[in-house]
């Protein structure tokens, strides 16, 4: 569903990023979900204020009952007893709506980070590669806190003083109906301006929301590579610029709070002037004998009551203003449509081989960089192939095609005959293993990390596979073994441990096509010769897709391709390859008089 086409749009969706530049629809959609404790807030809300404005009017009654009748009556008492009973139903409404707010409120903030996150990690790689993930994430945060602040404003601060002049207003009308129009043109007239001025703050607002987000983005950039920050001495580096990421936020936010401060001030001058004109008019209509005592004590306590509540109104929604701004621009971040849907007629994957076919596909990236026109090569099942060439050349993006991380612009890549981009994401998921080049491992314990290749895998399979990987030698040696914590992105374990994790990862997997970035790292002859042993079996019986940067691991391999400049330039054995001049041969050559350089 493209975003913002109103023709074609749904009224609700499960596709969040219809929402991407809606946030009201979005806000909707959870308020939705938890309908009846919304609308048991509103009504006991509206309760409450009607309740507390009437208050006011039960002391006008109580003042007048007080001046007219002797201390013997009994009209005293009877006005007590109202003005007691609108206190206690006052009191009494606004727990009624505080408490179903905490039930409500909290439950939407919990529905839409949820939400969010699933929409989030449907993103394709180039999604995040183009944002730093702490950006990312303070959005959701973000947009759960801006709604959690709206929800309260609109229920704690926009509807009562709504409400709360309305009463005001029809009270008023009982003394003068004259005043009660004059109040009315001015309420109105001082909300529709300070709401105009309000929303031309909008753009600082956002300002403040973007620089707030680049600051947590920074902080999570700088404290995810703190080895390398360190590395090259840059710790003062980061810290002045990070000074200079803060010092604008400070500044975008100081803008945005001062432009708040000056629509505050507007507001009490006018406050000001119109409580004292409103007190000159009843006393001067007291004076005629046209209003009693008690008509003059709620013409005060209205007037301030609704003044104060056009000032809190005034400020409240120039907060949820502020909020609608920070929850817009998150969501067109966050939402965004995910650029690699499945196919609406796509179907699972049936293997029956593993043949990988490249059909002539022309490839550029997002930012404009073509790397493949026209590339064709077909892989038999159960072909072990290398692919080989200069950096640059196009290797990883050619596997990254194969796992459908971008879209082609032209040609198909075809598994057992079948076009993958249509068929549906986890059965091309299910049919590909990967053991990428530098190991990604989440931190959790190694079990959970190996199992991540099957998550319904017994303790006794993950076993196996973890010794098929041969991981056993340094898993027996951890206090905890399997149940160890490998730490952020497995900082506890060597490179050549990690890869061996993610070895058995594959081995749980058990994809018929196997992907192997190899791992350019220098590992010690031992953890080499244990890795080599551990893809020797991981290999067997399946299409095995290698980029190597070792051509020695290469030597029994069924073919090579060379990729340069996104063209196939040599395609066969690697025997046959030796024996011809070319860019293979070329480089085996290299790599060999380099290795006999370092023995000697
Ligand atoms: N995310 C990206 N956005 C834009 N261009 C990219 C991106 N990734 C790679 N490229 C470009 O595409 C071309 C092919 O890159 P690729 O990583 O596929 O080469 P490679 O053969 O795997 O290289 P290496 O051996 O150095 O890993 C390069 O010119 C590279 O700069």
């Amino acid at each position: 569903m493209p975003c913002g086409d109103p023709q074609h749009a749904p009224a609700v969706t499960d596709d969040l990023s219809y929402y991407a530049n809606r946030p009201l629809a979005f806000l909707a959609r959870y308020v939705a979900r938890h309908r009846l404790r919304h609308m048991v807030i509103v009504a006991a809300v509206l309760g409450a204020v009607a309740f507390s404005v009437s208050t006011q009017y039960g002391v006008k009654l109580l003042v007048d009952a007080l001046a007219a009748s002797s201390s013997a009556g009994s009209a005293p008492w009877a006005a007590f007893a109202v003005l007691v009973s609108f206190i206690a139903a006052d009191n009494l409404l606004w727990r009624v709506a505080s408490w179903n707010a905490a039930h409500a409120f909290v439950s939407v903030t919990g529905d839409l980070r949820s939400d969010l996150f699933r929409h989030l990690t449907g993103h394709a790689p180039a999604y995040f590669s183009d944002r730093l993930p702490g950006v990312l994430t303070s959005r959701v945060t973000a947009t759960s806190n801006a709604v959690f602040q709206i929800e309260n404003m609109f229920v704690w601060n926009v509807m009562p003083p709504c409400i709360a002049t309305a009463g005001a207003i029809v009270f008023l009308a009982i003394v003068s109906v004259e005043m009660a129009l004059v109040l009315v043109g001015i309420a109105g007239a001082v909300m529709i301006v300070m709401f105009r001025i309000a929303a031309t703050g909008r753009p600082l607002h956002h300002a403040f929301a973007n620089r707030a987000a680049a600051v947590d983005g920074e902080m999570v950039d700088v404290v995810g590579n703190m080895a390398l920050v360190r590395a090259f001495g840059a710790i003062s580096r980061e810290h002045r610029r990070f000074d200079a990421t803060v010092a604008e936020e400070m500044k975008a936010r100081r803008r945005s709070l001062l432009y708040l401060e000056k629509l505050r001030l507007m507001h009490a001058l006018v406050v000001v002037v119109m409580t004292l004109a409103l007190l000159a008019w009843a006393i001067s209509l007291w004076q005629t004998g046209r209003a009693s005592a008690g008509d003059v004590v709620l013409v005060c306590t209205l007037g301030i009551s609704v003044l104060s509540a056009t000032r809190d109104l005034a400020v409240a929604l120039v907060d949820v203003t502020q909020h609608m701004a920070r929850l817009s621009e998150a969501l067109s971040t966050l939402l965004s449509p995910h650029e690699l849907r499945d196919h609406p007629e796509a179907a699972a994957l049936v293997h029956t081989g593993a043949r990988v076919t490249f059909e002539d596909i022309s490839f550029r990236y997002p930012n404009g960089w073509q790397v493949f026109d026209g590339f064709g090569a077909e892989i038999e099942p159960g072909q072990r192939v290398g692919l080989v060439g200069p950096s640059g050349g196009g290797k990883s993006t050619l596997v990254a095609l194969l796992q459908r991380f971008y879209r082609l612009q032209g040609g198909r890549i075809l598994i057992d005959g079948q076009d993958i981009a249509r068929i549906t994401e986890e059965s091309l998921r299910q049919t590909i293993a990967v053991v990428p080049q530098d190991t990604a491992l989440l931190n959790r314990t190694l079990l959970e990390n190996i199992r991540y290749g099957r998550p319904h895998a017994t303790d006794d399979e993950v076993w196996e596979a973890a010794i098929g990987a041969r991981c056993l030698p340094f898993i027996e040696k951890l206090p905890q073994g399997l149940e160890t914590v490998v730490g952020d992105r497995g900082v506890k374990l060597s490179g050549g441990q990690r890869q061996r994790i993610a070895i058995a990862r594959a081995f749980l997997k058990n994809a018929p096509i196997l992907v192997l970035d190899e791992a350019t790292s220098a590992l010690d002859t031992e953890a080499e010769e244990a890795i080599r042993e551990a893809l020797e079996r991981l290999m067997t019986g399946r299409t095995v897709i290698t980029i190597a940067h070792r051509l020695s691991t290469l030597r029994n391999f069924d073919r090579i391709l060379v990729l340069r400049g996104g063209k196939l330039v040599e395609d066969g054995p690697p025997h046959r390859l030796m024996r011809e001049p070319g860019i293979y041969r070329d480089l085996v050559n290299r790599e060999m008089s380099r290795l006999s350089e370092q023995e000697v």
